[in-house]
């Protein structure tokens, strides 16, 4: 009986991976193949890990990017389409963790349940001309509905959520989960990671260093003038003439559109957004893993201005966010961006918070 158990799930897990899309048919209802398929050889006891708009433009890059990263030991990959292609294609890489696609509405389900850690770039990319908002109409229906599958298949996992604009489609997500009864804000977190990404990039330019030697923290938001990188408190220590800071100020809130003018219409930031995601996720999941004093700048349910959702330093633990930090000293600068950041803000989040509500 067992010799035949075991036959049967290995040609499970042959046909499995001759169809990936097959993968989670086989998994329905088989516990023990399912068991068998979370332990594939060289996989190591990890994290599971969903990312949710798989198939797109961040999406590939951002999956392949999580298939080589050693704390993930379960990746489903979901989208409306092509993800049987794209499970395939990575499922192909020698890394650890094991990799499952799942396709359309109906598998949503199945791509959430047991997950410690989604991520969501699903939704229509900018244009040139168009602002993050433009993305509302779509984008906010789409973050309702995966928020909506989260709360019911993995209320516990942590969140970060990508889709445009973040400054409103995070308090859509806080909504579905205060109706759903499963809102824990400490587990929801907009990624505002790339603009630490570029304002690391483009400081470091200026002061002729190596990106990877600094560290600048970038609060608010994340669309125009609510993203307000604090140059006075770049790290290392330094410097920058006043029109220095006016160039960056404006190169930092000016990134995603710098990017999609040079797309010329095929989209927007892509491969430096999944890079940028990894980095976050890969935080997330140290944190996850207990690692102490994981630090990062997230946009978060938040006390450090009269806002409900900021964007700040936190630090990072078993339960998502454990600490704010205070915004710090503000130069005169700063302190001007800061109260144009908040007003653009206010308006973005009420947004969000009232097509749940409506
Ligand atoms: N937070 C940030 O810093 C950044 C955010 N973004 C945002 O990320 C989002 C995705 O951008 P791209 O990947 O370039 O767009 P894309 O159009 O290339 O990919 C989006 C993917 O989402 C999928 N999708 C659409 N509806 C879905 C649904 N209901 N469920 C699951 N998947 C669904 C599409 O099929 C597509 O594969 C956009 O909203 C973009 O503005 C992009 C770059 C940076
Ligand atoms: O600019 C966009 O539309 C995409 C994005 O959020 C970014 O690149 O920062």
């Amino acid at each position: 009986m067992q010799a035949s158990a075991d036959v049967n799930q290995r040609i499970a897990r042959l046909l499995a991976h001759l169809n990936p899309s097959m993968n989670n048919l086989q998994t329905e209802g088989s516990s023990n193949f399912r068991q068998e398929n979370c332990r594939a050889k060289g996989g190591s006891p990890g994290f599971k890990v969903a990312i949710l708009g798989a198939a797109g433009g961040v999406g590939q890059p951002l999956a392949m990017l999580m298939k080589m990263n050693p704390l993930v030991s379960v990746l489903h990959l979901y989208d409306v389409v092509n993800t049987p292609g794209v499970t395939a294609d990575i499922s192909h890489m020698d890394t650890g963790a094991v990799v499952r696609g799942f396709l359309g509405q109906q598998q949503l389900e199945d791509a959430l349940t047991g997950m410690d850690l989604v991520i969501i770039p699903a939704g229509v990319p900018r244009k040139p001309g168009m602002t993050r908002d433009d993305l509302f109409n779509i984008n906010a229906g789409i973050v309702r509905t995966l928020c909506e599958g989260i709360s019911k298949c993995c209320p516990m996992a942590i969140v970060n959520l990508i889709s445009n604009p973040v400054n409103s489609t995070v308090p859509i997500a806080a909504e579905v989960f205060k109706k759903a009864g499963t809102y824990d804000p400490r587990r929801l977190l907009g990624v505002t990671m790339l603009d630490v990404v570029r304002a690391n990039t483009f400081v470091a330019e200026v002061l002729g260093l190596d990106p990877r030697d600094v560290d600048v923290p970038v609060v608010g938001g994340h669309a125009g003038v609510t993203i307000l990188p604090l140059l006075s408190q770049v790290k290392p220590p330094c410097s920058l003439t006043q029109e220095e800071t006016e160039y960056l100020t404006s190169r930092i809130q000016n990134g995603g559109t710098e990017v999609v003018e040079a797309k010329a219409g095929a989209g927007s930031a892509t491969l430096s957004m999944a890079y940028a995601a990894v980095k976050f996720a890969d935080a997330c999941l140290r944190a996850l893993r207990g690692d102490a004093s994981v630090i990062q700048c997230a946009f978060v349910s938040s006390q450090v201005t009269e806002l409900p959702f900021f964007a700040s330093r936190v630090r990072l633990g078993r339960n998502g966010v454990e600490e704010i930090y205070p915004l710090g000293p503000l130069n005169e600068y700063e302190r001007v961006g800061l109260e144009k950041a908040k007003k653009e803000l206010g308006g973005s989040i009420e947004k969000g918070v009232s097509f749940v509500r409506k």
